[in-house]
């Protein structure tokens, strides 16, 4: 271990949130910026279904699991693996939050829409200012439009940003999409650290929008998402329900087609009956 490595453990060692973490068992000090920013914005509330996108080790899968608790639903995603959590509520995936394929799977455990998502992924710090904020632009960038996909209507966000040129525009490119926009550093993240937390508050249910006129958008790599299959090729929770709801609306056409035929055939029994009667008795008043 070199000397500034060696320097980087103590520090952690003395540090007070990565002490309570331990104390409490939570998997990493930034369970306390979650329970921090939840705190002053109520991000996430009881029974809540919630998106955690960049989760290992699952800080954040473990605060957010304290707040919905037993009737909410967790779901994760990272690209390192994350030891399964002892709650049932609580699940969590390896892959890229960049690729389709790993949205599409996180979609797919989801119970309903998510009232709340939230993102603390950083990518790999290169220690170079600018090429860090512009990857971590790329990553948040892409968690909004996760966003977008994944949110109820009113639902809420939270996403880490590393400052740099780019921030300002990364907050008006929010407030497209939420009634409140507001940017924050909770206690427990460090001074000396250039991350800040975006709060997006009640998401307006617009889907987003790739035409928009800001600087973040040519950042991003659209065809890599989904733009190459075009919408139909991303699974989307509307459309599943839509085609649920169809199925549904069939079967009960089929049911009351099936009951109809039932009626029917009562009538006509019915009808068939009293003629045959009605013809019997006149030909037997005839015939006597
Ligand atoms: C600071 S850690 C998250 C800590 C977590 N909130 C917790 O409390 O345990 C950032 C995470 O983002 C993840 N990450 C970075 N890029 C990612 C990507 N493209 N897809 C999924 N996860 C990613 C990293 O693997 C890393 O585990």
């Amino acid at each position: 271990m070199g000397k500034k490595d060696k320097r980087w453990v103590l520090q952690r060692k003395r540090d007070f949130y990565y002490k309570l973490a331990k104390k409490n068992k939570y998997r990493s000090r930034a369970s306390y910026k979650l329970l921090q920013l939840n705190e002053k914005f109520n991000i996430i509330k009881e029974n809540d279904v919630v998106v955690d996108l960049g989760c290992a080790p699952g800080g954040w899968l473990q605060a957010a699991r304290d707040i919905v608790g037993e009737g909410g639903f967790v779901a994760g995603v990272d690209l390192q693996g994350v030891k399964p959590l002892k709650y049932e509520n609580v699940i969590a995936i390896k892959g890229d939050m960049t690729k389709k394929e790993t949205i599409e799977k996180l979609m797919k455990l989801l119970p309903s829409k998510a009232d709340a998502v939230i993102c603390d992924a950083s990518p790999n710090i290169s220690g170079v200012w600018e090429r860090d904020h512009t990857r971590s632009l790329e990553l948040t960038t892409i968690a909004l439009i996760t966003a977008t996909k994944l949110l109820k209507k009113d639902g809420n966000f939270v996403v880490k940003v590393f400052q740099g040129s780019l921030f300002n525009d990364y907050v008006a490119l929010l407030k497209n999409y939420f009634k409140k926009v507001q940017t924050t550093k909770p206690k427990a993240s460090r001074d000396v650290s250039a991350e800040v937390y975006v709060v997006g508050k009640k998401f307006l249910g617009k889907p987003f929008d790739r035409n928009l006129k800001s600087p973040i958008l040519r950042l991003i790599d659209f065809k890599a998402i989904d733009e190459e299959k075009g919408e139909k090729g991303t699974i989307n929770i509307t459309e599943d329900i839509q085609e649920e709801k169809g199925l549904m609306i069939k079967r009960i056409k089929e049911l009351r087609k099936e009951k109809i035929s039932k009626l029917d055939y009562y009538f006509y029994s019915f009808f068939y009956y009293f003629l045959y009667f009605t013809f019997i008795s006149r030909a037997l008043t005839l015939f006597f």
